[in-house]
């Protein structure tokens, strides 16, 4: 368990304190100590989930600002289920939307808005099951993002996309909350543990 970094009892963070919040997790995951480590126990947790999600269309991303990088494990798992099609984002920064394209190991990526890689291709997928990089969770699902609000808006109509949230146990909070808009993860990972109402009834086999 982490320290709270606000009081709990707070009944409201204001948006500063959102955005001072986001500056803090992303300075503590750029500071991890042991981090091949910690990778290692969140690939191998990820590819647990993924063998008893089995998704027919999975969403990832390409990491940045210290997320776990899922594509060198995705990489590994595609290549055992060659059924299954990966997708990643692309954003359009005007109309803050997100869509996703089919993309396979290996195939070109361009920067994009926020200095993020992105597929060039042009396949739109809607994934039914959603990797999804959280600057910050509480155990229950919640989510805290780099505040553009798109994966919100995504999520937004499509709640049958299945949502596993990615994130370090630094970055758990104590309380965080619950906006109108936000979109609890079905399952959020860390190198440290399974968090989300699903967690109590995925079982895992080692
Ligand atoms: N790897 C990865 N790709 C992703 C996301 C992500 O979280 N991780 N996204 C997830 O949505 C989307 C990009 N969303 C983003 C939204 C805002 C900012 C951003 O730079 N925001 C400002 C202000 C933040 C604030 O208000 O505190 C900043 O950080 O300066 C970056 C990415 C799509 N692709
Ligand atoms: N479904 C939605 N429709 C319209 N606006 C939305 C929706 N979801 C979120 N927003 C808006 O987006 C903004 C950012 O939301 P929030 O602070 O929750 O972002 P975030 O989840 O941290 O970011 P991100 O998903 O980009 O990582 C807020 O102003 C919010 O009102």
């Amino acid at each position: 368990m982490n320290t709270p970094l606000y009081d709990p009892l707070s009944p409201e963070l204001p948006q500063h304190l959102r955005a001072d919040l986001r500056r803090e997790l992303i300075a503590r995951r750029q500071a991890l100590p042991d981090l091949p480590r910690r990778q290692t126990e969140l690939a191998e947790r990820l590819l647990q989930v993924l063998d008893a999600l089995e998704p027919e269309t999975l969403g990832a991303y390409c990491a940045t600002r210290g997320e776990f990088d899922p594509l060198p494990t995705l990489e590994k798992w595609l290549a055992a289920h060659p059924e299954c099609t990966l997708a990643l984002p692309r954003v359009d920064e005007a109309t803050k939307t997100m869509t996703f394209i089919a993309w396979k190991p290996g195939e070109p990526l361009r920067p994009g808005p926020y200095d993020i890689a992105e597929p060039v291709g042009d396949a739109v997928i809607e994934p039914t099951t959603l990797l999804v990089p959280c600057v910050g969770f509480a155990d229950v699902g919640l989510r805290l993002g780099y505040g553009g609000g798109y994966y919100d808006r995504y999520l937004s109509g499509r709640e049958e996309v299945y949502t596993v949230g990615l994130s370090w146990a630094c970055c758990e909070l104590q309380q965080l909350d619950m906006q109108p808009h936000d979109q609890l993860m079905d399952l959020v990972l860390t190198e440290d543990g399974l968090y989300g109402l699903d967690a109590l009834s995925l079982t895992l086999v080692d």
